[in-house]
This record gives structure tokens, sequence and C-alpha cells, in this order.
């Protein structure tokens, strides 16, 4: 898996201070302003693949709560889309806010979102560890897709039943037979694409951010239950619940944000 062996110690939210980034003038999130991005014909759907049985644990790293896959071969991939090479699922997690108000990473036009899934992906074509590929340019291509609050999203539900589980920093379980696919919305085609950062410390700019379009819905107590978790260890004496784990917005510093569709 691709971060288990690293304690995200530096991951709290206390981290979204003014960090001193080398050069960084690709960092993510951003307002992605739709009337701004530029269709790009030449971007293909996009094709993921993804092996239900690749899937392993479910944790609680101090910051979000992560699924992760096997990723020491090419069972769960993507590819198409702006990208030219085979991308590895190596986990998926999400950001949220202590109210429905907010809680997403991008915005569109400045609207926020409830929540905002992220599935990870790095380079298998041309690096051999994920490790390798987070610190190359177009090292990791990362989808993001909304949520938004409406009707009670029925795969979801597996996952939200483990949460209890992982409610403390650190504590991880079994997790496995979960298709990441039941979380993609029905529309993959439309999407915005830009080179980015990823969201948390090391803030690397490396990835190949891919936002769909189309939201998915979860319900309001599925949500809820996200909230329950902790940012705080089981032995720490007081407990912080994990709420708005989500970036502030990174200036654009000229990049242009790509569409799929007009
Ligand atoms: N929110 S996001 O942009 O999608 C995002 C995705 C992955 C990571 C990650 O793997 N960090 C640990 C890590 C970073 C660098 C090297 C090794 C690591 F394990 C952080 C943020
Ligand atoms: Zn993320």
């Amino acid at each position: 898996a691709c971060s288990s062996k690293y304690v995200l110690s530096q991951m709290h939210p206390m981290w979204q201070g003014p960090l001193a980034i080398p050069g960084g003038d690709r960092q993510s999130p951003i307002d992605i302003i739709a009337r701004k991005s530029v269709l790009d014909t030449e971007l293909k759907p996009l094709v993921t693949d993804y092996d239900p049985d690749t899937c392993q644990q479910i944790w609680n790293n101090g910051y979000s709560f992560l699924v992760e896959y096997d990723d020491t071969t090419d069972k769960s991939t993507l590819k198409g889309g702006p990208l030219r090479d085979k991308y590895r699922l190596c986990q998926f997690h999400f950001h949220w806010g202590e109210s429905n108000a907010w809680g997403s990473e991008h915005t569109v036009d400045r609207k926020l979102f409830p929540a905002e899934l992220h599935l990870v992906h790095w380079n298998s074509d041309k690096y051999s560890l994920f490790e390798e590929a987070v610190m190359e340019d177009n090292g990791l291509a990362v989808i993001g897709v909304f949520l938004k609050v409406g009707k009670r999203h029925e795969g979801l539900q597996k996952l939200v039943d483990a949460l209890p589980a992982i409610r403390h920093k650190d504590s991880v379980v079994e997790f496995n037979r979960f298709n990441p696919a039941c979380l993609l919305p029905a529309n993959t085609d439309d999407y915005w694409t830009y080179h980015g950062s990823l969201t948390t410390p090391p803030l690397t700019e490396s990835v190949s951010w891919i936002v769909m379009k189309q939201h998915i819905e979860v319900s309001h107590d599925q949500l809820a239950v996200f909230r329950s978790l902790l940012f705080t260890s089981a032995e720490e004496d007081v407990q912080k619940s994990m709420v708005n784990n989500f970036r502030v917005q990174q200036p654009l510093r000229g990049r242009t944000v790509r569409s799929s569709f007009s």
C-alpha cells in the first residue's frame, strides 16, 4: 500500500498555515472557474479498471480515513483522460466539513461542497514505487469527486459501517472486496484537469488532477458518521472530532484548467 509506511504526523490541520513550499507555483486545491477552463478535444474518456480483491485495509491516519489497495501489481488501474501512462490505484480518502455548508477542497465557481473524494494513483509505467512517483512531475494522478447531501449511497454504506472501528488515529481494520468504481459518478467523461500538488504535507507538485463535473449523492446520516471520527489517538486525553480536514484554496499562478466538455 502507498502511505501506510509513513506516520503522517505533519498532516495536522494546523499545517494550513503558510508553509514554505519550494517554488510553490502549482499548489492544490484551487477554485475552478468554469467559464475560464479551456476545452481540450484531445482529452480522452477516463478508463478505470479496479479489482475489488486488491482492497486491503481501512485506517485513520489522524487526518482522514484511507482505504488502501495492494499496489504491487497493475491490478487496479487508471488510464486515458489526460494521462499518457497507466497509473496504479493506491488509496482513496475524503475531505469534509463540520457542517454540510463546506468541506470540499476544490470549488467550482466558488461553490463549496460538503465533501470531496480523492482516488490516488501513481505512474506505474515510469516508476516502481509510490514513494518514487510522488516526487516526480506527473508521478501521480488523483481523481476528485464532489459529494452532495441527498439520497443514501448504497456503495458507501459498507465504508460507513467500518468507521466506528477506526474512530481513533492510527487504528486499522481489514477491509476487502470494495470496488471504488461504485463511488464514481455515472458520467466520468466530463471533467476538469490541471497540474497541481498534494493538498497535505509534503504538498509535492506531482499531481495530474482530474476533477469530475458530476457529483455523487450521500445521505446526511452517512456524512455524520464521517464526523464521528477523531483526529486524536485513543491515548490522548482531549479528543478532537475529525472535521474540516481540507486545505484552503491556492493561487492559480497562471495555470490553465482544461475541460473535457464544452
Ligand atoms: N489530498 S491528496 O492531495 O489527494 C493526497 C494524496 C496522497 C497523499 C500522501 O500519500 N501523503 C503521504 C506521502 C507523501 C509523500 C511521500 C510519501 C507519502 F506516504 C497526501 C495527499
Ligand atoms: Zn485528498
